[in-house]
């Protein structure tokens, strides 16, 4: 159990509190131990251990190449940093829409080999019945509706999703469903924000969106885009906080010229 008596480690019933009182939920993605540790010190809620590793962490086109054992090691990576945050892991593709009981066995993994705190999965109806089987073996589950990057291949573009009023009443349908198995929470990724407000509203757990308005009762971004690490990546949605691709190629430039000028190491900098 948890011995560090001056953090409070925020859980999912903070979560549902944090909704019920109005306030905003931040969230962010990490993959590895040296950047979560930053995020947590910083004050982030809930840390997502996001298959976007798979873009950002692997080089990637798209999150459909990434294991269970590769989300495992970043995902263990990112609990031994967490000492406030929730941390909440991706089921990659491929480890989960077999069947319920792959599912169940992908997530029994993740909880058991990671320590994580709870999984993501993307859809709705679809994947009811594998979300209860989840649940019912006690592992919170977070859901992810809109734009779902593992379908890139059905739906062909990352384009806004749920546009029309079809698409729009199925969401409603999904995340009602989500809610009524017993999900925390629920990622909106990429919707109308008058969509995404009018479904924040109706749910009493919190939504969490990305390019989904403000609405919603709390934002998830992939770090290293909103830390401007991750050049050329510069949708709508994204506020950009720091440059550091410059920041860090800054550095690197220094480095190699000292070394190149015979400036490092100094006098001081030997034995
Ligand atoms: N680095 C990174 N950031 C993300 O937000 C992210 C990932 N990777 N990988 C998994 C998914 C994929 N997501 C994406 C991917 C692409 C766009 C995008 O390019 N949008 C463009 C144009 C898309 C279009 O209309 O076809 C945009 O301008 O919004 C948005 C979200 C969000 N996720
Ligand atoms: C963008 C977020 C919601 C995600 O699923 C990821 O980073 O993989
Ligand atoms: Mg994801």
């Amino acid at each position: 159990m948890s011995v560090n008596k001056e953090i409070k480690r925020v859980t999912t019933n903070t979560l549902q509190e944090m909704k019920n009182k109005g306030e905003k939920i931040a969230m962010l993605t990490a993959y590895d131990y040296s950047m979560a540790t930053i995020i947590d010190d910083a004050g982030i809620d809930v840390l997502l251990v996001g298959d976007s590793a798979s873009n950002v962490m692997a080089g990637h086109e798209t999150t459909l190449p990434i294991t269970l054992d590769q989300m495992i090691y970043h995902a263990s990576s990112v609990v031994r940093a967490a000492k406030r945050a929730l941390v909440i892991v991706d089921l990659p593709f491929g480890s989960y829409q077999g069947n319920s009981k792959e599912a169940l066995n992908s997530s029994i993994r993740i909880m058991k080999e990671s320590g994580a705190h709870g999984i993501k999965l993307e859809g709705g109806l679809e994947i009811a019945e594998s979300v209860s089987r989840i649940l019912a073996a006690g592992i919170p589950v977070m859901g992810h509706l809109g734009l779902t990057p593992q379908s890139i291949y059905k739906f062909g573009t990352y384009s806004v999703r749920a546009k029309e009023e079809a698409e729009a009443q199925k969401l409603r349908d999904d995340a009602l469903k989500l809610q009524e198995l017993g999900c925390f929470g629920v990622v909106l990724e990429k919707i109308p924000a008058m969509l995404a407000k009018e479904v924040s509203d109706s749910l009493y757990i919190p939504t969490i969106g990305i390019g989904a308005g403000p609405h919603c009762g709390g934002q998830v971004l992939v770090v290293h885009d909103m830390l401007g690490i991750n050049k050329g990546f510069t949708p709508r949605f994204l506020r950009q906080y720091a440059n550091l691709y410059e920041i860090m190629g800054n550095a690197v430039k220094g480095y190699v010229s000292d070394v190149k000028s015979h400036d490092f190491p100094n006098h001081k900098e030997q034995y």
